[in-house]
């Protein structure tokens, strides 16, 4: 395990009641990195992603084997606490799902509910959560209005600084700009690039021009596999296992 490893996961098996979604995955995810999961359709990367925050324990006749080690604390072990973990590793959504509520209160709502009243102290956290997503520009004299106002570009990064009013140390992304436009696209894969000096970021994308563009490290997943996990570079220049090869080149998926 490197020394900057946020993430070590180590024979990671899943399981949809009798399938087997997940084989013998191995992983170590760097800090101040984003990693992009690609890969073809059902082969996992979603499953995966719900892995490191436990989102998969809501689903019925789910079973995981093996170790997942967030900052050295296995998380499927002891007494990890669920709501903690999902605080310290946020997720956002392919669809932007804001709350049905102002685009202040939707950012106000976790700090709230964490037992933060004071406003003062809300309005900070509002203004730097929605600065950090490269949001406050826009809505800072609408923050009363309500989120489902914004665009959906808008939309998403609210949902990004939402993830971010709570601290998290990752920030998990499942395919965040897929109901997106190129222009609102190009704004949130350039917000990567600003987070990752704060936050670790994870990503599955079925693009695979967005991995080169904005991750550092690529792993590749086949039916269930890792076919190669390495630097970005790497991945799309050099890749060292055919199948991976034959991916990035559009030969199949
Ligand atoms: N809740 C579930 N119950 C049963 N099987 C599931 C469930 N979620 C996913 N699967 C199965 O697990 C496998 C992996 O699915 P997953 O959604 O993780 O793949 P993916 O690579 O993210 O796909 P996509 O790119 O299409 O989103 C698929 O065969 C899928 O049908």
């Amino acid at each position: 395990m490197q020394n900057n490893t946020i993430f070590h996961i180590e024979n990671v098996d899943l399981f949809y009641g009798e399938k087997q979604a997940l084989k013998q995955i191995q992983m170590d995810i760097q800090k101040n990195s984003v990693t992009a999961l690609i890969g073809p359709s059902g082969c996992g990367k979603s499953t995966f992603l719900r892995c490191l925050n436990r989102m998969n324990d809501l689903i019925d006749d789910c079973r995981i084997e093996g170790n997942i080690l967030f900052e050295n604390t296995d998380i499927y072990k002891g007494n990890m606490n669920v709501v903690d973990l999902r605080t310290r590793v946020g997720m956002v959504f392919q669809k932007p799902n804001p709350f049905p509520m102002s685009i202040y209160d939707n950012i106000a709502y976790g700090p709230r509910c964490q037992g933060i009243k004071d406003k003062t102290i809300l309005d900070a956290i509002v203004k730097q959560s929605l600065e950090k997503a490269a949001l406050w520009e826009e809505v800072k004299d609408r923050l009363k209005d309500s989120a489902f106002g914004l665009s959906g570009g808008q939309q998403q990064r609210l949902c990004i600084a939402r993830a971010i009013a709570m601290e998290p140390e990752v920030i998990l992304m499942d395919e965040p700009t897929s109901a997106l436009d190129p222009i609102a696209t190009a704004k949130i894969e350039a917000l990567m690039e600003e987070l990752k000096n704060e936050y670790t970021i994870i990503i599955v994308t079925h693009s695979m021009q967005q991995a080169s563009r904005v991750s550092d490290y690529t792993a590749f997943f086949l039916m269930g596999e890792v076919v190669e996990f390495d630097k970005t570079s790497t991945i799309f220049q050099q890749p060292k296992d055919q199948r991976t090869e034959d991916y990035i080149t559009g030969r199949f998926g």
